[in-house]
């Protein structure tokens, strides 16, 4: 099982989805995603979030609460998948692993296709976002 992070990034009531570009893998490739990446050896779930997010957005994120963390099975692979409220410190420098940056209210959220690991989360942010 591999630990994965992702970054759940909320500005002016907006949420930030970023879509993939070619990956390993056709079923990966041009998905929309939350930013972040493998948990490396000796780090802690912020700590990789704070690394993976300075890689991809040059940029600085304060991680704040754990949403929820969800398993997937892909053909190839499995993952266990961990998302955290994050908060933007200074302006997105650029994308380097990401295609495009779409920023959306939660409620429009299910109209991009998605990773089918993150469905679970945004059901649980629109969730979230009604029950407020
Ligand atoms: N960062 C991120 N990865 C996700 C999300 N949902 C999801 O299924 N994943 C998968 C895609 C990747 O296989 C893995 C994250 O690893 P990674 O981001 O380090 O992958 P990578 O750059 O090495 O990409 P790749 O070689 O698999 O194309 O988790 C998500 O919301 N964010």
């Amino acid at each position: 099982m591999i630990e994965v992070v992702a970054a759940v990034i909320k500005e002016d009531g907006l949420v930030y989805c970023f879509k993939k570009g070619q990956a390993k893998y056709d079923y990966l490739s041009n998905k929309f995603e939350f930013p972040g990446g493998k948990v490396e050896a000796g780090e802690d779930h912020r700590q990789a979030l704070r690394r993976e997010i300075n890689e991809e957005l040059l940029t600085d994120i304060d991680v704040g609460e754990h949403l929820l963390s969800v398993e997937h099975n892909y053909p190839d692979f499995s993952i266990r998948l961990h998302f955290y409220t994050c908060t933007i410190l200074r302006p997105i420098g650029r994308l380097t692993e990401h295609t495009q940056l779409v920023e959306l209210p939660t409620e429009q959220l299910l109209e991009l296709d998605w990773l089918p690991a993150d469905v679970p989360a945004v059901n649980f942010l629109l969730k979230n976002a009604i029950a407020q």
